[in-house]
């Protein structure tokens, strides 16, 4: 596939089949242009692939080993250094030539930026974004750029898309009133709980594409992130979350997007490591 160059691949204890036969398709984008306040997004993918060595394919909880199902990884989009919105041109365009060539396979993208879901939902085309986050990402521009990561909410509610967020904890006056406006739906952090996560989603039309910014969870669970902020959510609460999505809606795609950090075993890449293997654990035990 043109605009892949790394053919990094999960450093897993089992085979990864091709992306033609995959349920699972993984792409990373080691992007972090837009990033204002800590720098390191663009190891992301990296980070992620190198903590799932210190995981096991068997899910005790779940009775089900990841192994067994149809894994691809792809390696990561080639970026343009510096420009949000040509790298997610990119990325739509290798998860639409990856649907073509597997209309049945679910695109997983590790990120990088948050900027760079963007690509991602262009290409699916979801009826519906559910998203972890602490930011609401709603500002038309931010620092003269209006696909920052701060605006790809904004741009995903300009397509159609109607969207609910958890986690949030971080926003402007000019966001929330977006948000109202615009009927999109949000529940702060301190106000998180499974029954506002169903109440929110049961409605919502499908197929929804979800996306988690790791920064959604607690601080210490995630330290290396863009941009940190204190009192988010729990893992157990995103993995229960995450079953009930699955369970009941179609899901067009999803992604794990903002991991930075600079070395080897950073807690943040183990969190997004475990989240990607129990989402595809999720996901692959009722089909
Ligand atoms: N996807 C994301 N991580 N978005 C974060 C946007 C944060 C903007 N903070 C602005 C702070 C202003 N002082
Ligand atoms: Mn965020
Ligand atoms: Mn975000």
């Amino acid at each position: 596939m043109e605009f892949l160059y790394t053919y990094d691949t999960l450093k897993l204890e089992f085979p990864l089949t091709e992306p033609e036969n995959a349920r699972f398709v993984i792409t990373g984008v080691p992007f972090d242009g837009t990033t204002s306040f800590k720098p390191g997004a663009r190891f992301g993918p990296t980070l992620i692939r190198h903590a799932t060595l210190n995981l096991e394919s068997y899910i005790l909880d779940y009775g089900i080993d990841i192994a067994e199902l149809p894994i691809a990884d792809i390696g990561d989009v080639a970026v343009v250094a510096g420009d949000p919105r040509k790298t997610a041109d990119r990325v739509r365009e290798t998860i639409e030539e990856l649907k073509r060539a597997n209309p049945d396979a679910i695109p997983v993208l590790l990120g990088g930026e948050h900027s760079q879901t963007l690509g991602a939902v262009e290409a699916l085309k979801p009826a519906s974004y559910v998203v972890f986050d602490a930011h609401l990402d709603l500002r038309d521009s931010y620092e003269d750029n209006s696909y920052n990561h701060a605006c790809v909410a904004r741009r995903i509610s300009e397509l159609g898309v109607k969207e609910a967020m958890f986690g949030i904890r971080s926003g402007t006056k000019d966001e929330v009133e977006y948000a109202e406006e615009n009927g999109i739906m949000w529940v702060h952090a301190r106000d998180y709980d499974f029954d506002a996560f169903v109440d929110l989603v049961k409605p919502l039309p499908e197929p929804v594409y979800l996306s988690v910014d790791i920064d959604a969870f607690d601080l210490p669970l995630v330290p290396s992130t863009g941009t940190p902020e204190a009192g988010g959510l729990r893992f157990w609460d995103v993995i229960e979350a995450i079953e009930w999505l699955v369970e009941n809606k179609r899901i067009a795609g999803f992604d794990i997007m903002e991991v930075a950090g600079e070395n080897l075993g950073d807690p943040t890449a183990l969190t997004a490591a475990k989240l990607l293997f129990y989402f595809m654990g999720a996901v692959g035990r009722r089909t």
